[in-house]
């Protein structure tokens, strides 16, 4: 497998890294692996970093399997052999609870047993990082979709700690454009299989990226929005960005 990767895309990821120390020496740093394009990126991009960074940190990565019909599962281990990277796989019944008639909202149901299953197995084997493969478009579309269904300005934050699990959400990919990834992912031809869960495609944040496309082309009006995603006296936003020179001497320090 070809990990080399521009430098242009590993100083996005080491800078978001740098910015919001994202990975400290000692962290037991689990990957939430769903065999979509976006993790299945962050791995390749974890695993360089876990070669060639000063910090010592353990990386794991980490499956739900819904129980859809047509489980991505054997893929993900293939690939992961590939890479020489653990895995675990989380078997669960999600899919059968979400399908049900009555069952309102799949998505956020299925995101929320899938959380809820990671944290645990996370809880009961020591790690206390989890790093989740959302990127800057996801983060823009958040912050539009909280303004427009609940009236408030809120996005994505490249970590979280969760006081009642005691393990951090990390987001190391939040300053990397969508296009890059789907680029990496078909350079290398990595085939990523579709997911088989019924509702893949309709729910609201598909339409929004559908409706915000041209928007999103855009680079002067994606940086405007960028740029109002920071306030620091909010925590749900940004910090104000960092000073460009400390920055970059905080960035250099990561690699070996
Ligand atoms: N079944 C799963 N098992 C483990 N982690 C998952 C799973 N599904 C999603 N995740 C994690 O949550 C993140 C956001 O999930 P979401 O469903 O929004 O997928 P996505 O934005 O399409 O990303 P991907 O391309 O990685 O599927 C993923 O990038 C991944 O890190």
């Amino acid at each position: 497998m070809d990990l080399s990767f521009d430098s242009s895309i590993t100083a996005k990821v080491v800078k978001a890294v740098a910015e919001f120390d994202l990975i400290s020496d000692g962290d037991r740093l689990a990957i939430g692996l769903s065999g979509g394009k976006d993790s299945t990126f962050m791995l390749m991009i974890l695993k360089i970093f876990k070669e060639h960074f000063k910090k010592d940190f353990k990386l794991k990565a980490v499956h739900v399997d819904p129980g859809f019909k047509d489980s991505t599962a054997a893929e993900i281990k293939k690939f992961c052999n590939q890479l020489n990277i653990d895995l675990k796989i989380i078997e669960t019944k999600i899919a059968d609870y979400i399908t049900e008639a009555d069952a309102e909202n799949p998505c956020s149901k299925c995101a929320h047993f899938r959380k809820g299953a990671i944290i645990n197995y996370l809880n009961k084997n020591g790690f206390n990082k989890l790093a989740f493969g959302h990127h800057l478009d996801d983060a823009v579309e958040t912050f539009l979709m909280s303004i427009f269904y609940s009236g408030q300005l809120k996005t994505l934050q490249p970590k979280r700690f969760l006081s009642n699990s005691g393990v951090e959400i990390i987001r190391p990919l939040i300053y990397l454009r969508e296009n890059i990834i789907i680029k990496e992912i078909q350079k290398r031809k990595i085939k990523i299989k579709k997911s088989s869960c019924p509702y893949d495609g309709n729910s609201a944040r598909s339409q929004v990226r559908k409706d915000f496309a041209n928007y999103f082309n855009d680079q002067q009006l994606f940086s405007n929005l960028i740029s109002a995603m920071r306030d620091s006296d909010n925590r749900e936003l940004w910090p104000e960005k960092e000073e460009f020179q400390l920055l970059k001497t905080k960035m250099k320090k990561y690699w070996q």
